[in-house]
């Protein structure tokens, strides 16, 4: 029998070998060779987004020059409004997007709130064959942000899913820039966690990175946690779903976005916690007598206290509402 050291030392070896033989980089698909390989493959990118008012139209322009008006790659660009307060709707709209409201999709179904309710919203929402996510909080956004990640999509029909990988530096309010600081929640919480529990996940460097493509065929058939444990979710999930040689990466260069509170990043790290804990428990790896608490306790500078719910919520595969929906096609 394979003892625990000898099991360990066998995914290392097969991590390694996929880092080395899945990952990318963005220069590596210029943009030429995506549209030969394009052919029929339709292409959706859709950008979650919640009060970026900021930097949504510069992304939006951007996909739009480059990969609608100049070439042909993309198909549809579109805005999932998660309840902004502020002008996002009208920047991403002026810029070039068709800017869908979040509870405007679906609408017949229970509300739910967050960044992975507005993925699955605009999974549904779009009709690419691939599917393309960015966040809408970049500041240094440019076009191989796309074309990276649809290059091994579009010329390998054995992948089904890519991450962007980056550095992530981490800007501080007065502009001073800390290389290799940022994704304190990445460093801290989700790559430990997926190093102890799904060690095959730990060749992804950016496992949080808002920016991702996949096959809609693939999409459709997991499951989407509502609000900021998506990402972790769709990994575990995906793993389980397609395989690793089915997945694969691309470095995209750096990165650069809103930086949250500490406090908001409990928050999140919270969420990806019971994030975890449901995939263990959804696998058969632990069985709990009680659920975890959800609730949160955080301590302000004069000692005030302010409690948050971190629990997470789920959309089920999008194929099943389609099916009990009776609808194949377009469900917006
Ligand atoms: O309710 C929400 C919250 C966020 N967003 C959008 O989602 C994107 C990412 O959200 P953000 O608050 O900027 O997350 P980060 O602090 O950047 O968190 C990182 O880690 C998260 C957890 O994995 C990922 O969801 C993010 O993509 C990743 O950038 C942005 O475009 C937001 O506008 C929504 O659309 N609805
Ligand atoms: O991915 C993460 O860890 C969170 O987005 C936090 O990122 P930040 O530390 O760069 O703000």
């Amino acid at each position: 029998m394979e003892t625990y050291i000898g099991r360990e030392a066998r995914t290392w070896a097969r991590v390694r070998h996929w880092l080395d033989t899945h990952t990318s980089t963005a220069a590596d698909w210029p943009l030429d060779a995506l549209l030969l390989a394009k052919g029929a493959t339709t292409v959706s990118v859709v950008l979650p987004a919640r009060d970026e008012e900021r930097t949504v139209g510069r992304i939006v322009s951007t996909i739009r020059r480059e990969l609608v008006v100049k070439a042909p790659l993309v198909d549809e660009l579109i805005v999932i409004d998660s309840r902004s307060t502020d002008a996002t709707a009208a920047r991403a709209a002026a810029a070039g997007a068709r800017v869908v409201h979040q509870d405007e999709i679906l609408s017949d179904l229970p509300r739910m709130a967050g960044k992975g309710d507005a993925l699955w919203k605009g999974l549904a929402a779009s009709s690419g064959d691939i599917v393309v996510f960015i966040d809408s909080d970049l500041r240094n956004f440019g076009a191989h942000f796309v074309t990276g990640l649809l290059g091994p999509l579009l010329t390998h029909p054995r992948i089904h899913f890519v991450k962007g990988a980056y550095d992530r530096p981490l800007v501080g309010p007065d502009g001073t820039v800390q290389r290799g600081a940022g994704g304190r929640v990445t460093e801290l919480v989700a790559r430990p966690m997926l190093n102890l529990y799904w060690p095959e996940l730990s060749g992804f460097m950016q496992p949080l990175g808002g920016e991702y493509a996949a096959r809609r065929s693939s999409l459709e058939r997991v499951p989407f946690v509502t609000g900021y444990g998506v990402e972790f979710g769709l990994l575990v999930d995906l793993l389980e779903r397609i395989g690793l040689d089915a997945m694969a990466q691309v470095d995209l260069g750096s990165r650069e976005h809103s930086h949250q509170s500490t406090a908001a990043l409990g928050q999140m790290a919270g969420q990806i916690i019971l994030t975890a804990w449901s995939r263990l428990e959804r696998q058969g790896r632990i069985v709990s007598s009680e659920p975890p608490a959800t609730g949160l306790l955080q301590f302000n500078l004069d000692r005030g206290v302010t409690l948050s719910d971190v629990s997470i919520a789920e959309r089920p595969p999008l194929v099943t509402v389609r099916r009990s929906a009776g609808v194949e096609g377009d469900v917006a």
